[in-house]
């Protein structure tokens, strides 16, 4: 596969992650173009990753194989506007904004021609190559483009194909947003630690190394979580006391409503944010 001429639209976050990945793995800066209304971003860019950067969108997409939106969802509606005439029938639109459907980017982009679109959802941990991505093609989307794409997020970390595009609401929930829930935990276990006399600091350090211990060990183990657990819980110890607090206090039905609520929020999202009559 030859290597995708690759445009961003918008230089913030999870574009520079995207861009540091595809760096990386060996892409060259001159496959790859940004834009972005910030000139601070702009030069960060160009400085870190040798990469062109504009301040007009219609510039970087001109001659690029892909283009990825990673602009806000909120602002996705008029930057797709002001795109549409400046895109070429053969591009590939990559999308990684929340809540806004393949649907709604086709319409906002002109009806006509029918857009090969891929919808992804990432997380931040794509920040250090860590990433994990459930991604969506439409049906215009050729193998190629579908490899180009994977191409993108593998870069940081895993991509999945998902077959149903509403199934991205669902990862949204548990991996888009799924970091947060981690460092929920980790400063409440830090704070029960302080409050049972760790100096802070300490109770921090041994939070966070027994997530990353107990995420490796469940990324690299042959058995799944229930069973790492269960070796780690003697009987009648001190694990099967926290457990046992856990789930009296609805530990998994919570983890059930807060999951729930996120994804009905993706669709809200969609439904607000979304073009009704496409
Ligand atoms: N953060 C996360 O955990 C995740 C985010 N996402 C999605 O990724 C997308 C980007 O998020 P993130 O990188 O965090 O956001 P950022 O705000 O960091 O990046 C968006 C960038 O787009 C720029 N921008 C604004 N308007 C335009 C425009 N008209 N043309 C070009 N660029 C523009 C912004 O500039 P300025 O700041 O000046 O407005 C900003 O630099 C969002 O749609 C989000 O839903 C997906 C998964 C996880
Ligand atoms: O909170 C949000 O809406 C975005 C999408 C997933 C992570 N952050």
């Amino acid at each position: 596969m030859n290597t995708p001429r690759i445009a961003f639209i918008g230089g913030g976050n999870m574009a520079a992650s995207l861009i540091g990945g595809l760096r990386a793995q060996g892409v060259p800066a001159e496959a790859i173009r940004a834009s972005d209304p910030g000139t601070q971003k702009r030069q960060a860019l160009t400085a870190e990753y040798g990469i062109a950067t504009f301040s007009d969108n219609a510039e970087a997409v001109a001659e690029a194989d892909m283009v990825v939106l990673a602009v806000k969802p909120q602002v996705m509606q008029d930057v797709c506007r002001d795109l549409a005439t400046s895109l070429q029938p053969g591009q590939l639109i990559v999308s990684i904004a929340a809540g806004i459907t393949c649907a709604s980017l086709q319409a906002w982009l002109g009806e006509q021609p029918p857009r090969a679109i891929v919808r992804c959802m990432p997380n931040t941990p794509s920040l250090l190559r860590q990433g994990v991505s459930g991604l969506f093609a439409n049906a215009q989307v050729s193998d190629t483009q579908r490899q180009q794409a994977e191409q993108l997020l593998s870069a940081v970390g895993l991509a999945l194909w998902l077959e149903e595009e509403r199934l991205i609401d669902a990862v949204t929930a548990v991996s888009g947003s799924g970091p947060a829930y981690y460092f929920l935990l980790m400063e409440a276990m830090t704070a029960a630690g302080e409050r049972l006399g760790l100096p802070r600091d300490t109770a921090a350090q041994l939070t966070m190394h027994t997530a990353l211990g107990a995420a490796r060990m469940a990324c690299e183990s042959d058995v799944n979580a229930a069973e790492l657990r269960r070796r780690v819980t003697s009987p009648n110890g001190t694990t099967e006391a926290a457990i046992k607090a856990f789930q009296a206090g609805g530990f998994e039905s919570l983890v059930d409503q807060a999951l729930n609520a996120a994804a009905r929020r993706s669709a809200e999202l969609a439904e607000q944010l979304g073009d009704r009559g496409c």
